[in-house]
C-alpha cells in the first residue's frame, strides 16, 4: 500500500510564533522530506525569506487560505506532490485563518487518496491572549477559535509570563478545548511526539468574518533609528503585527529583520540584500495616516 504523506497544519494568531515552530520542525525533521505550503495576507512573504531558499516551498499570497484562496489549496496540494514528492506537507497558516476551513480544504476527495491530515497546531501568544479583551469582539472571537478546533495547542512565550499567569492562560484553553494536549513553551521548542495528537474535528463552525487587513511599505533608503522607536510607541493596539526588512541611517549599509507583535520589537541582522519592505496588519488600519508617518521617518 501507498505511504500517504503526512499534512500538519499551522495556526495561530498573528505573531504567536507559527514561523518559529516551523524552523523547529525542520529542524526536529531532517531526516525526512518536509515541504512547506506557506500562506501570506499580503503580496510579500516575509517568512519565506527567513526559511531559507533551500526549503521545498509553494506560496499562496495576498489573501488567507480559509477564506479567498481554499480552493488553491488542493492545486498546491498537489503541485506539492508532483514537484517535491515529500513524506512530510506543513501548512503554515495566516494568523487571521480558521483552522477548520483550512482542514477541510485538505480533504477534498482528490486528496484523500495520498495524504493524511496528521494534526491542527495552534500556537498560542500566551501574553497576548490573557489581554485578548483589548481587541474587537470578531478578533477575540478568532482567537479562541483557533485553540477550539485544535488538535494540539501550543501555548508560547512563557518566558513572558509568570507561574500565575501560565495556570491561568492553560486554564482558559482547557475551557475551550478540553480535548486538546497542551504544551507550554519558549521561542515554540517542542518535542516531536506532541504531534501524534490528531482525531476527527467538529466542522459545526460558523466562520468568524474578521476585519484584519494588511499593508505593505516600500523603503528606498535607510531611517532614524531613535525616530523609528518613536514612532512605534505611539502605535494603536489595533496594529497587531509588523514584519520585513528596514535599514537604519546609523549603519546604512546592514539590512535589518524587524518583527513587531504585542508591543514587543525584535531586529535581527540579515546578511542578504533583501527588498526594503514593511508589512505591518491591524485591526481597520488607517492606512493613510501610516503612510504618512512613515513617508515622514523616510524623507525627513
Ligand atoms: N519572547 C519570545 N518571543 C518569541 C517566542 N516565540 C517567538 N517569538 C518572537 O515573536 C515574533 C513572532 O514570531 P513568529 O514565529 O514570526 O510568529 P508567526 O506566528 O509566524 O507570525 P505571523 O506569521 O506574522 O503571524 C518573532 O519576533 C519571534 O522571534 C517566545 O517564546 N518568546
Amino acid at each position: 500500500m501507498m505511504t500517504k504523506i503526512e499534512l500538519y497544519i499551522i495556526s495561530g494568531f498573528l505573531g504567536s510564533g507559527k514561523t518559529t515552530l516551523l524552523r523547529n520542525m525542520l529542524m526536529n525533521w531532517q531526516d525526512k522530506k518536509v515541504a512547506i505550503l506557506m500562506n501570506e495576507l499580503g503580496q510579500f512573504n516575509v517568512d519565506s525569506k527567513i526559511l531559507g531558499e533551500d526549503t521545498p516551498m509553494n506560496e499562496l499570497l495576498n489573501g488567507c487560505i480559509c477564506c479567498d484562496l481554499k480552493s488553491d489549496v488542493e492545486v498546491q496540494l498537489h503541485d506539492i506532490r508532483h514537484r517535491y514528492q515529500p513524506d512530510i506537507i506543513i501548512i503554515e497558516a495566516t494568523g487571521v485563518a480558521h483552522p477548520v476551513e483550512i482542514y477541510d480544504a485538505c480533504l477534498a476527495p482528490s486528496l484523500t487518496s495520498f495524504i493524511q491530515v496528521q494534526s491542527i497546531i495552534t500556537l498560542v501568544d500566551g501574553p497576548r491572549f490573557l489581554n485578548r479583551s483589548r481587541y474587537s469582539i470578531t478578533t477575540r472571537q478568532l482567537m479562541e477559535e483557533q485553540i477550539r478546533y485544535a488538535h494540539t495547542v501550543i501555548l508560547n512565550k512563557k518566558d513572558q509570563m509568570t507561574a500565575e499567569e501560565l495556570i491561568s492562560c492553560e486554564e482558559q484553553i482547557r475551557t475551550l478545548n478540553a480535548a486538546a494536549k497542551i504544551s507550554m513553551t519558549e521561542y515554540a521548542q517542542v518535542e516531536e511526539e506532541i504531534f501524534v495528537h490528531g482525531g476527527e474535528v467538529n466542522h459545526q463552525v460558523g466562520h468568524v468574518h474578521h476585519g484584519i487587513q494588511s499593508m505593505v511599505y516600500a523603503f528606498t533608503s535607510p531611517v532614524d533609528s531613535h525616530r523609528f522607536v518613536d514612532w512605534l510607541r505611539q502605535l494603536p493596539d489595533s496594529i497587531l503585527r509588523i514584519k520585513g526588512y528596514i535599514k537604519f541611517r546609523e549603519n546604512p549599509a546592514q539590512v535589518v529583520l524587524f518583527q513587531y507583535s504585542y508591543g514587543i520589537p525584535q531586529y535581527e541582522p540579515e546578511e542578504m540584500q533583501l527588498p526594503l519592505k514593511l508589512v505591518l496588519i491591524g485591526e481597520s488600519l488607517d492606512k493613510s495616516k501610516l503612510l504618512d508617518q512613515l513617508d515622514q521617518l523616510q524623507f525627513s
